[in-house]
Formats: C-alpha cells, structure tokens, sequence
C-alpha cells in the first residue's frame, strides 16, 4: 500500500455516522474490569481493576510490556472470553449483557491468530464482516457489496478483491483483516497489534488510517502495539500497562509526562527519551553501534 493511499470517505449506507445514536456518547468504558483464565476452577486474574476511556471518534493505543495481558483484556472487550469482575461499557451498554447479535453489530476484533479460510477470495472474507447486518438468507446485497468495496478500498487493498485469502501473505491478509472489521460498520474496533506484519511503510499508513476512520465514522478504535513510537506520535489516548499490571492513561503528552512510559521500558541498554519521543541505544548496545558504524 502506498503510504500515501487516500481513504475513500466512506461506504455508501453507513449504519454508523457522526450525528447517529451513540454519537458523542463515552465510548468503551472500564469500569474495575479484571481479565484472566479459569483453570481447574481457579480464577487466575492477569489484570485487575482496570478503569479507563476510549472516547469515540478517537484512536486509542494499548502499550505494554511481553505478557502483561493486552491481549487476554482484547479477547475480554472482544466477548471470546468471560470478565473476571467489573464491566466493559460500550456507549452506556454493558458488553457482557449484549446478546451474540447485538455485540457482533457493535464490536469488531482483528486478532493475531491466523485462521484457515478455505476457499474464500478476499472480497467473500471482507464480506463476512456484513453478516450481522445481512437478513436471514445471509446473503449480502448491493449494499453490502458496495460496504465491501469501500472497506477493501480504504486499506488500500482494491487489487486483492479476487485473490484466495489462504494465498495472501501475512501482510495483504492482515490488511483484508482490517477491512472485514470495517466492512462490519461497528462502533468499536478491536485491533491486537494489527501493524505486526507490516512493512514500515504500511505501518504508518494503517495506524493512520485507523485514526482517521476513529474521527470520520465516529468509531472508538483500541489498537495493541508495540510500536511504540509510532503509537505515541498519532495515539489520542493511550492505555499503558506497566510491568506490575498498572494501567496509565491519557494523553501521549500526559503518560509520557508521568514517567511510565520509561518506568515501563527503560532498560540497560534501550531508553525513551520524553524529549524526541524515540528511543536511545544505551550502554553496551550504544557501544557497539558506535563501533559499528
Ligand atoms: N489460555 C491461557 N490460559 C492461561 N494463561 C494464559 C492463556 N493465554 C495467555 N495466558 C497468560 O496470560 C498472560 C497474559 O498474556 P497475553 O497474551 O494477554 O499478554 P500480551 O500482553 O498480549 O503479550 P504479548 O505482548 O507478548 O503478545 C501471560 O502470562 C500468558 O502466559
């Protein structure tokens, strides 16, 4: 994708635009949510009291350390796994009371796992995005055709329409991953670390592409990543779970003015400089860079 790709405005008949119910309202809330495994019926809680807003209309990043739990809290707000305590809140409606139908109208998850597709192209993969939004037959019309488009369009993924999914590389798939939760007209989107493979180019595109879909259609969008310098650069709200599990949040200025983004992951040889906001080789790695070069 061109790092310039323009994003087509919008699909034809949004269920979801600024001005509509919901519009102006929180967002995702958390409420004293805790996420974990049950195992041999012992609750095992990765994170707990978690309180924190991703308003709609802007593009929140998740930031952590390797196993602090972002994903184990997506897969929670995504409903593929049950909250140990507390509450999610989507526009006032707590996620967990949503029946399977309202929540998949409401809440679109791109996630990491790889899954076989079959013999889907890519555009039938974007379309499975439509199916909460399909009547009984599941078949999609016009309408949701000319949405398919448009979310292929937006990822910058047009030429890919007709390709088999299963023979697209990790990063065209991850792309149509996108465009199947767009094509889904949520009013949140899920994204766990949906720039991983990516090449640097695209990374910027995506990320910018999912803060400027947050403000076009109103979404909250909440994104994993480990990008962090890139996150911290285009973010508006930033979740930042520290190595005790702690959740930081508020703006890239404000987390990073706290100092938890070096508490967090500052080491002996990789530090954050709050200044540039990029991070500094230190110590031995400095070293051998310096001999390096
Ligand atoms: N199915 C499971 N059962 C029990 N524990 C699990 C399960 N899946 C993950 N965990 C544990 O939960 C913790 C959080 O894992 P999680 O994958 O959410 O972290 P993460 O922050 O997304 O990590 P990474 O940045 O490495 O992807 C880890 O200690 C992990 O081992």
């Amino acid at each position: 994708m061109p790092a310039t790709a323009p994003v087509p405005p919008g699909p034809p008949s949004p269920s979801e635009t600024p001005g509509t119910p919901g519009a102006g309202t929180p967002g995702l809330c958390l409420d004293g949510l805790a996420v974990g495994y049950r195992r041999r019926r012992a609750r095992h809680r990765v994170l707990d009291g978690l309180t924190a807003t991703a308003p709609r209309g802007q593009l929140t990043v998740l930031l952590g350390p390797n196993g602090i739990g972002k994903s184990t809290l997506l897969r929670t707000l995504a409903g593929l796994q049950p909250a140990l305590a507390g509450r999610a809140l989507l526009d006032g409606s707590d996620l967990n009371r949503l029946s399977g139908a309202e929540r998949a109208r409401k809440v679109s998850t791109v996630l990491t796992d790889r899954v076989q597709v079959g013999l889907l192209t890519a555009a039938d993969l974007v379309g499975l995005g439509r199916h909460p939004h399909t009547g009984p037959t599941g078949r999609l019309d016009d309408t949701d055709r000319a949405v398919v488009d448009w979310a292929l369009a937006a990822v910058g993924a047009s030429q890919l329409a007709t390709r088999d999914a299963d023979e697209l590389s990790d990063g065209e798939r991850q792309r149509v991953m996108i465009a199947r939760a767009l094509a889904q007209e949520p009013s949140l989107i899920l994204l766990d670390e949906p720039t991983a493979f990516l090449d640097a180019p695209s990374r910027v595109t995506v990320t910018a592409l999912m803060r400027r879909l947050a403000r076009e259609r109103d979404l909250a969008v909440v994104v994993s990543t480990h990008d962090l310098e890139l996150s911290l650069r285009v973010a508006d709200q930033v979740w930042l779970l520290d190595r005790a599990g702690n959740l930081h949040t508020g703006s890239p200025q404000e987390v990073i003015g706290s100092g938890a983004v070096n508490t967090t992951f500052d080491g002996d040889d990789l530090r954050f400089d709050p200044t540039t906001r990029t991070f500094e080789l230190h110590g031995d790695a400095a070293r051998w860079d310096e001999a390096t070069r």
